[in-house]
């Protein structure tokens, strides 16, 4: 029998189209290498985010496809993850500590923009990420109330802040700071000066994705905070409605003019499931999220249901990926994660720290 060669492997593997990264993963250069020893195979590969809840599958799929060769008795697939930085907005200053930022922002107040932003760096936590979320709702912050924390920051020298940690996830929030019933009277420039300084003085930890949970809107404070923080990636959420969709386009509009790639779109409170009879209700209209990525080619991450467990969990302090991490909202949610996350590993990576190649060309 002719032995089984590195380019039939390699055609086989590529019949397989990644769902995080939308193409076979010999083009996205994720297969590092393969061995053959007679009829046993060992592919490596190397995915630039997090996969914890996708390993099974994906080793799945790449030995099913493999076995379909003749001659090939055992199929090893070894998933290694490595997240690196990728670039961010230019003359923006990175973060010490923190690899990538990806911003959660919404056009229109209400649309579940903070549940959302919790439930997903929760998901990223559960692929295996090291994560951290700021709180920059700074007129409304919710975020201590929905990860159950009360305690205050700790400051070892006085001048910086530990981030608090709840379900392995460091976060920081000015409603550590300050009663979530004291009324917020901030102006523009003192939101972003104080947001900047929450951001930059919290010793967040080796952190993969750090993610920002924005004020709704899409104003001037919104557009400087966008210009601002060194962002690699924006999610926008909203709604089915027509209202919030407008919104969600001014959205997309803010982070083209200040050049911060929209990773995509997801539609929250999208269909109502009645707990008594199991009905489904399109309350606020169907399709809206979906028709309004396709209009403006960005992608369509998902979306999350109108369900009483999303607001309950929230409210009790333990969003619903770690309320119950094997749920099928939760699997909405890791999945969205890995999606943001496959969409950015693709992206430019971030080569500010590495000297430049000079090349000197005699003329
Ligand atoms: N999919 C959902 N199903 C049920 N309730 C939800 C869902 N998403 C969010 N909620 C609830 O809707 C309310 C508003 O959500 P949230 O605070 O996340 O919105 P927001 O867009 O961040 O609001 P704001 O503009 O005030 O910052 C909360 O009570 C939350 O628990």
């Amino acid at each position: 029998m002719t032995a089984i060669t590195q380019q039939q492997v390699e055609a086989v593997i590529q019949t397989y189209i990644d769902p995080y990264l939308q193409k076979d993963l010999i083009s996205a250069k994720a297969i590092t290498a393969i061995r053959i020893e007679g009829g046993s195979i060992t592919v490596e590969v190397a995915l630039g985010f997090p996969s914890k809840g996708y390993n099974v599958t994906l080793t799945q799929q790449l030995q099913s496809s493999i076995a379909t060769l003749a001659g090939v008795d055992t199929v090893t697939v070894n998933i290694h993850n490595h997240v690196v930085t990728h670039a961010v907005q230019k003359g923006v200053k990175p973060l010490q500590g923190v690899k990538n930022i990806i911003a959660i922002a919404s056009g229109k107040g209400g649309v579940g923009k903070s549940t959302t932003a919790v439930n997903f760096a929760l998901a990223l936590v559960a692929e295996g990420a090291k994560v951290g979320i700021l709180d920059a709702d700074i007129y409304g912050p919710s975020q201590p109330r929905m990860l159950g924390a009360t305690e205050k920051p700790e400051s070892k020298d006085g001048r910086t802040l530990e981030p608090v940690i709840r379900y392995q996830l460091q976060s920081m929030s000015i409603g550590y700071l300050v009663a979530e019933e004291s009324p917020m009277i901030w102006r523009g420039p003192m939101v972003t000066q104080a947001l900047e300084q929450l951001l930059r003085d919290t010793n967040w930890s080796e952190l993969d994705y750090l993610i920002i949970d924005l004020p709704p809107g899409t104003g001037d404070t919104q557009l400087t905070l966008a210009q601002k923080i060194p962002v690699s990636g924006a999610v926008i959420v909203t709604t089915p409605q027509d209202i919030a969709l407008i919104d969600a386009r001014k959205g997309l509009k803010m982070f083209e003019q200040v050049n911060v790639p929209v990773l995509g779109i997801v539609e929250n409170m999208s269909i109502h499931i009645c707990s008594h009879c199991g009905h489904a209700e399109h309350i606020f209209g169907s399709g809206g999220g979906e028709r309004m990525s396709q209009e403006q080619h960005v992608d369509f991450l998902g979306s999350l249901p109108l369900d009483i467990k999303i607001r309950e969990d929230a409210d009790n302090g333990q969003p619903t990926v770690v309320a119950e991490p094997d749920g099928k909202i939760a699997q909405i949610y890791r999945d969205i994660a890995r999606r943001v996350t496959g969409k950015l590993s693709l992206q430019a990576k971030d080569y500010s720290n590495k000297f430049p190649n000079i090349m000197i060309q005699n003329t």
